[in-house]
């Protein structure tokens, strides 16, 4: 299988409305283009997603509400607090192979299953009930529209990755049930108004620094520009956001199950001169999923580079390492270190 990429000078743009039609043709149209970009970029910004103006607004403004709130109620709902990683993410708190941390502060969300769920109750780290701010009216029912629509456009998507890699369209997605995809609200300062006593050191660092997404990929909204997207010659290209899209970008867990052929491209958010929100939903399977190249994918005498992977043991190992107050947590068995994937992979590859 040909897994060369090219050296892209922009992201592509693809109108996935056609994955919603009931003609093959158009289905297949979009299928193709969507599949092109994920093999030759592994990001794509898309068009005729079909989510309303108000449900993306609605999250916005809750978002805006949320962050605007005092450092102390904010603390309130710390994600140090919570059993199942859902709440306040405070500048500090999360390191991409970056010195003091990067430079935003967040708000994790996820599916809200009911309080006794038994994956919760049996202490499960990613599954269990939302975290929901009191204080923001608005919070709960902005946040609850825009996961379910953003949830069901990733089904779309996912039928339409499995049918550009020549697959039958649910092979990926019968392991969408009770997924541990995560919703993020995210808010970067602009540079500039950074004025703690550590603002020399902070002016060095990044929003987020480089990394890959471990899910299968990711559906994100941003409102400003900042994102950047590593080519294969290690230049970082500008994504900055396209009014009614979203970007899309492959994760951990579908460059495996392509066997390399859908690349988790690296990312990372610069310094902004502008306050900056951004919402990635990671679109992920259900915890006990395990990801492997699928043998369709393999060609005849190669072997693959990939192993079996828990997709739900990944993302905790991920976030073990990158999040302080899981510090001192056991990684599960058989954990990958951070920045295997993607280009960090090919790196390794190649030496
Ligand atoms: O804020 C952005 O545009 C990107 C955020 C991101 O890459 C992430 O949260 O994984
Ligand atoms: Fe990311």
């Amino acid at each position: 299988m040909t897994k060369a990429r090219t050296n892209f000078s922009e992201i592509p743009l693809v109108d996935v409305s056609g994955l919603r039609s009931s003609d093959p043709h158009a289905r297949m149209a979009a299928v193709k283009e969507l599949d092109r970009a994920a093999r030759d970029v592994g990001f794509v910004y898309i068009a005729g997603h079909g989510i309303p103006k108000e449900t993306v607004e609605g999250l916005k403004q809750a978002a805006k509400a949320l962050f605007a709130l005092p450092m102390e109620t904010k603390l309130d709902y710390y994600i140090g607090k919570s059993t199942n990683h859902r709440g306040y993410v405070p500048q500090g708190e999360e390191f991409y192979g970056q010195g003091g941390g990067d430079l935003k502060e967040a708000f994790d969300t996820a599916m809200d299953l009911p309080a006794d769920d038994p994956d919760y109750l049996a202490g499960n780290r990613m599954l269990g009930p939302n975290v929901w701010p009191e204080e923001v009216a608005t919070h709960k029912a902005a946040v609850d529209r825009y996961y379910t629509a953003a949830l069901e456009l990733g089904k779309d998507l996912l039928r339409g990755f499995a049918m550009g890699l020549g697959l039958p369209e649910d092979t990926f997605v019968q392991h969408v049930n009770k997924p541990t995809s995560q919703l993020r609200l995210i808010h970067y300062w602009e540079t500039d108004k950074v004025t703690t006593e550590e603002e020399q050191a902070k002016q060095k660092r990044m929003g987020i620094g480089a990394h890959t997404d471990y899910e299968l990929f990711t559906i994100l909204l941003p409102t400003a520009p900042g994102l950047q997207v590593l080519r294969n010659d290690g230049e970082w290209i500008d994504a900055p956001p396209v009014e009614g899209t979203f970007v899309i970008n492959i994760g951990d867990m579908l460059e495996n199950w392509s066997n390399g052929t859908y690349v988790a491209n690296s990312h990372r958010v610069d310094r902004v001169n502008e306050e900056r929100y951004s919402f990635p939903l990671f679109f992920a399977t259900d915890y006990e999923t395990v990801v492997a190249p699928l043998p369709e994918l393999i060609d005849d005498g190669t072997e693959t580079k990939y192993g079996p992977i828990s997709a739900g043991d990944h993302l905790v190992a991920q976030t073990i390492q990158t999040f302080k107050y899981l510090e001192n947590v056991e990684l599960p068995d058989g954990s990958l270190e951070t920045n295997q994937f993607g280009r960090f992979h090919l790196e390794k590859k190649a030496s």
